[in-house]
């Protein structure tokens, strides 16, 4: 049996995409995806979810500042290496999310389909991030908790009407379950990728089309 050689990777975003000895297929350097929304709308479990595949139910633990997980997802034979940030959404800590706004790539937008203050509270977040971020970030945003139907308090159009207004694609998650927990991470890698190697002749990845066409829409509320 061979041994395998062990390998360092070295990260260079001047650099859109490159192919080593070592890699079978294309890489992209790291692509930071920062989680955002208010406390306890389930930003840590989300990430979770997507990490490792669980849903750890019980006592609440808020985020205390910002911490990160790498994640490599391969969209079209090509490996794009995500470092998620989960921020804290209390508003104590928000001057460091801040701080993480300017280098973000993409951004992870979420309320808690159970909380009307989480909702009523994006267009605070959308501001903020005009405000900190690169105006060409990747967003995207997230009805968080879609397995609660019984206790919801947005209907799933009015968080459809909101993304629309800003022109931001939109589905509904569970942590819980798992409901399009994968797709919300993989559609932004796709779309990270896509700009990284797109070369001008090829027609644009069109990130919307990609949601709608795969989004699970069980777990909601059709009576809404
Ligand atoms: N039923 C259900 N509960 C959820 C879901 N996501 C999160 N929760 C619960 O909601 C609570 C808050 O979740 P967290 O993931 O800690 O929320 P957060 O957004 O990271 O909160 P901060 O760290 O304070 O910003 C926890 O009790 C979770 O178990 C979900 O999709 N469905």
């Amino acid at each position: 049996k061979k041994k395998k050689k062990k390998t360092t990777t070295t990260t260079n975003d001047k650099q859109p995409h490159r192919r080593t000895h070592m890699d079978r297929c294309w890489q992209i350097p790291y692509k930071q995806t920062i989680l955002v929304g208010d406390s306890g709308v389930g930003k840590t479990s989300l990430l979770v979810q997507f990490d490792q595949g669980k849903f750890i139910p019980g006592s609440f633990s808020a985020t205390v500042g910002i911490g990160f997980t790498n994640k490599v997802v391969t969209v079209d034979n090509t490996k794009v290496k995500l470092q998620i940030w989960d921020t804290a959404g209390q508003e104590r800590f928000r001057s460091v999310t801040h701080a993480y706004y300017r280098d973000a790539h993409a951004l992870l937008l979420l309320y808690d389909i159970t909380s009307k203050s989480s909702f009523d509270n994006i267009r605070a977040w959308l501001t903020e991030i005009h405000e900190y971020a690169q105006s060409d970030v990747v967003i995207m945003l997230l009805g968080n908790k879609a397995d609660m139907s019984s206790e919801r308090a947005i209907r799933r159009d009015e968080g459809e009407r909101l993304a629309r207004e800003y022109s931001v694609p939109f589905m509904e998650t569970s942590a819980k379950t798992g409901v399009n927990v994968e797709l919300a991470f993989t559609a932004v890698a796709k779309e990270l990728k896509h700009r990284a190697v797109q070369h001008p002749s090829q027609p644009k990845f069109q990130i919307h089309e990609y949601i709608e066409a795969r989004k699970e829409k069980s777990g909601c509320c059709s009576y809404f």
